[in-house]
């Protein structure tokens, strides 16, 4: 196996997605696509089989049992032992420069997988944390039988609400009069997670530049893209995304969508550093479980030209990132993107001003009172 390796080994945080999708959507063929792609060279891609993905014939070489080489320069290995095992193996042997250089990891789930968890324990590991980074979930939709399954199941709806990019495959199937069915599935999707880029497989736009490149930093320049990545003006206008249960519209109460809520919060005012960190922490206790995606720009009193980045899936959040300078247009505006599941934008909103509230001194009895409880506390 060549080694690609020359100096010391790059410690720069590896980009890691999630591909996920309800039973059947069609994951596997989109990685049988995928494998080929010429922008998977950089990849390693982690599947639970071999047998699953139709690889023989892009196979090059075998690194040993569980990795290969396709023909793409892609990657391809199975979960031995389990995934935190299969990780800090990958990163071990790039390191030692017994396996080609990759700058990208994709996990594919299986079917029914919630993928927090699989984020969660990345995540919350001492070092993994700090050699891969999320970049991006992906989320398979069947254009077919997507509306059953969402109605059905809850699971796919938090699949679908939590994705960065959403894959609809199987539009060649709908035929003639499928156009309605799609644009009402798109619809809901979009209600659900209105940033998500929609692809669709069957026009070949699910390729890996578009999939896999959505976390925060710019694949080319390696700067942080937080415009981009927040998409905040996706949840701007017409406060439909909010619908904060007003049932007005005809829809089935019990339906797992109502359950789901995207908004952006913003604020132009400052926030301490350690009432950030007591935000984040009191967010994660008490709406961890609800809190399906949150990605924030935030306004520090201490420092307001040097902005935080903030990323959480439910109960975990990333370290956060200083930023150098404020992106875009340099307004100096916290926003927060969230999406949930039963927590509404009044509460979020509420525990942030707590914390930026003038005339409470920004939450200081909040600090005062729990400070002493977090020795050395930030990150
Ligand atoms: N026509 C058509 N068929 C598709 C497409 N995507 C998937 N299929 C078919 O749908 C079926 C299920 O696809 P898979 O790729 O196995 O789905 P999966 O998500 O990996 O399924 P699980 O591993 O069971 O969760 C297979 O018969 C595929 O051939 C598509 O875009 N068009």
């Amino acid at each position: 196996m060549p080694a690609a390796r020359s100096g010391p080994a790059d410690r720069t945080p590896i980009p890691l997605s999630v591909l996920t999708g309800f039973l059947g959507a069609g994951k596997t063929t989109l990685l049988n696509r995928l494998v080929a792609d010429e922008g998977m060279a950089d990849t390693a891609l982690i599947i639970n089989e071999f047998g699953e993905v139709g690889i023989d014939h892009l196979l090059v070489e075998t690194a040993n049992e569980d990795i290969v080489e396709m023909s793409s320069g892609c990657l391809c290995c199975t979960i031995s032992g389990d995934l935190i095992r299969t990780l800090e193996d990958l990163v071990a042997r790039r390191d030692a420069g017994e396996i080609r250089h990759f700058s990208r990891v994709v996990i594919e789930t299986t079917g029914l997988a919630d993928p927090a968890p699989v984020l969660h324990t990345i995540m919350n590991h001492n070092y993994l944390v700090y050699r891969y980074r999320l970049a991006s979930v992906v989320t398979v939709v069947d254009a077919v039988n997507g509306m059953a399954t969402l109605d059905a199941h809850a699971e796919a709806v938090k699949q679908a609400a939590m994705a960065d990019r959403l894959v609809l495959t199987k539009t060649d199937l709908l035929g003639e009069g499928g156009s309605d069915g799609l644009d009402a599935l798109k619809a809901r999707l979009r209600e659900l997670n209105p940033a998500a880029p929609m692809l669709d497989a069957a026009r070949g736009e699910a390729v890996a530049d578009r999939l896999f490149d959505a976390g925060l930093y710019d694949p080319e320049a390696k700067t942080p893209d937080v415009v981009r990545w927040l998409a905040a003006e996706a949840y701007d206008g017409n406060g439909h995304h909010e619908h904060e249960h007003e049932h007005d519209h005809g829809h089935d109460p019990n339906r797992h969508d109502e359950h789901i809520r995207a908004f952006c919060i913003t604020t132009d005012q400052p926030i301490r550093a350690t009432s950030l960190e007591l935000f984040m922490e009191l967010l994660r206790l008490q709406h961890g479980n609800g809190l399906l995606r949150l990605k924030g720009i935030v306004l520090l009193e201490e420092e307001p030209e040097r902005p935080v980045v903030i990323h959480a899936v439910q109960h975990v959040f990333h370290p956060p990132i200083r930023l150098g300078q404020w992106p875009g247009d340099g307004a100096r505006l916290t926003r927060l993107v969230c999406i949930t599941r039963d927590v509404e934008k009044s509460q979020i909103e509420g525990l942030l001003e707590a914390f930026t509230d003038r005339l409470t001194d920004g939450g200081a009895a909040f600090r005062d009172m729990t400070l002493s409880l977090r020795p050395g506390g930030g990150r």
